[in-house]
């Protein structure tokens, strides 16, 4: 079976959250299982490095003010369609934004630009290639199954999935006529939306089936609390909707053999993580001791619940704790996290910036992470944080309530318990879970049973890379029946 994906992001090319993770792991999982995937990525300039220009698969005179051109290239153990097109994906800064993070003002034609190829390769453009399937990736992919719906390849079945339903891809109505979509696309159950044009909404409408990356998430996005405005077009079509809780590549995230950790190990060298923990204290400036710390490796934004965080840090050093921080987003939220640790030298670090091997280190030293989410479609740090034996201390939402198990004195007894759940979103409650964990962590019996359950849990991609393949597969026939 062939499948497109389409993405924004993948690692270790680009990445900016969870997306990439996602995006650079299920085509090999897939590929295990019999799966083809190749993945259409924008070419942003750590892109186009990574591989040498041969001859254009597709070339586009005028893509959306400029010549384009589409090549095929291999890195990384993944097969790429790359959309090389200067004029919108040359640029200094992030993917979706310049070097301050305001958004390039121009998103709505960057990514329309990316749907229009995705459809051209949906509908089988590219000589000896035609997908059985496309899988896209929130809105900035979305597109690509508006312009196969209209027109370019209608009977290709397609999975739209949304890894963050907070991020829809809103644009005024004025953009439509440029999109070059039939006049009948702006309706109520094509792209308008709310009056403009809505890329996740078009999507949505679009696609064979929606999956999300939990099934509690799934679930959740139904009620207006979660749906973000769009819990009405969900329900509508929620025969369609599937959680399928995300994965791991557990050979990246590996301790045994992780090259950013101090000292690798294993379940059966639990000891070792010592000399991470010595390295972690070194690179946060934190005071040596005998006391877990505590971690957050987190974009700092309203959605991770930093803000219920930070009015409590004060209580969980006076509780003995002490915190490394690595993120960055929110300037207030940096600038309250720098100023506690400027008010608790030794006890709290932090880091502002993006650091992927620190981030791997934290897991592999620090004795338990904070995720203190509002919503988490899935969340990744955790299942790094199972994986490694790092505790996680969670929100009761989203994919977090599906990977953690509480240690609650059933789990604890019945011996399944890997980490802390908290409910509601609060401070209290949140600072009840993190005493809970500093008493675990006085038992060091308790304490390694945690860090073992956890190291013992399936985080691969195994069981749900599966679960897309049989999704992947009842869509294909559904489509031969319909034909
Ligand atoms: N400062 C920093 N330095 C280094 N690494 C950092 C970092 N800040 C974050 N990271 C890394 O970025 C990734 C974040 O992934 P998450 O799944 O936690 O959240 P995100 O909201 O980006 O993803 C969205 O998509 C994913 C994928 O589906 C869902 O799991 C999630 O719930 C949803 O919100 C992790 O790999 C983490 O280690």
């Amino acid at each position: 079976m062939q499948v497109l994906s389409v993405t924004p992001e993948i690692f270790p090319l680009v990445k900016t959250g969870g997306l990439a993770d996602v995006a650079g792991a299920l085509p090999l999982a897939l590929a295990g299982q019999g799966v083809s995937m190749r993945s259409l990525v924008p070419g942003y300039p750590a892109v186009m490095a990574a591989f040498n220009k041969k001859k254009p698969l597709l070339a586009y005179p005028d893509l959306h003010g400029g010549k384009a051109a589409v090549y095929s290239a291999e890195t990384a153990g993944l097969d790429l369609f790359v959309l090389d097109a200067p004029h919108l994906f040359d640029r200094v800064g992030g993917p979706y934004g310049d070097a301050t993070g305001a958004d390039w003002p121009d998103n709505w034609r960057r990514f329309a630009a990316l749907g229009v190829v995705g459809a051209d390769l949906a509908g089988g453009r590219v000589a000896g290639y035609a997908p059985d399937i496309v899988h896209a990736h929130d809105w900035q992919a979305a597109m690509t199954l508006a312009y196969m719906r209209y027109g370019r390849a209608p009977s290709v079945p397609s999975v739209m999935t949304v890894h963050n339903l907070a991020f829809q891809g809103s644009f005024p109505a004025s953009i439509f006529p440029q999109l070059g979509l039939p006049d009948n696309a702006m309706t109520l159950d094509g792209v308008e939306y709310y009056g403009g044009v809505g890329f996740l909404k078009a999507g949505l409408q679009a696609a064979s089936a929606i999956t999300t990356v939990s099934p509690t998430y799934a679930q959740e996005i139904r009620t207006p609390a979660f749906g973000m405005g769009l819990d009405g077009l969900i329900n509508l079509r929620a025969g369609d909707l599937h959680g399928i809780v995300n994965g791991i590549d557990v050979e990246i995230w590996n301790p045994e053999t992780d090259g950013h950790v101090a000292a690798a190990y294993s379940a059966k060298t639990l000891s070792a993580r010592a000399a991470n923990k010595r390295a972690v204290e070194e690179r946060f400036n934190l005071d040596h001791g005998a006391g877990p710390i505590f971690c957050v490796v987190s974009r700092l934004t309203w959605q991770k619940g930093m803000d219920i965080l930070i009015p409590i840090l004060d209580q969980i050093v006076a509780s003995g704790g002490r915190l490394a921080v690595l993120g960055s987003g929110d300037q207030g939220l940096e600038g309250a996290l720098l100023a506690a640790a400027a008010r608790h030298r030794g006890r709290v670090g932090v880091v502002i910036g993006y650091d992927e091997a620190l981030s791997h280190l934290m897991q592999g030293g620090c004795d338990a992470i904070l995720i203190p989410s509002r919503f988490e479609p899935c969340g990744l740090t955790q299942l790094y944080g199972l994986r490694y034996g790092c505790v996680p201390i969670v929100a009761r939402t989203g994919g977090l309530a599906d990977t953690v198990i509480d240690a609650n004195e059933a789990a604890l007894s019945a011996g399944v318990a890997t980490g802390f759940q908290f409910a509601p979103e609060s401070g209290d409650a949140l600072l009840h879970a993190v005493r809970r964990a500093l008493r675990a962590y006085s038992e060091p019996v308790v304490w390694q049973a945690l860090q073992l359950q956890g190291m013992k849990a399936d985080v691969s991609w195994d069981r749900s890379a599966a679960r897309y393949v049989e999704l992947y597969n009842s869509l294909i026939s559904k489509q031969t029946v319909d034909q």
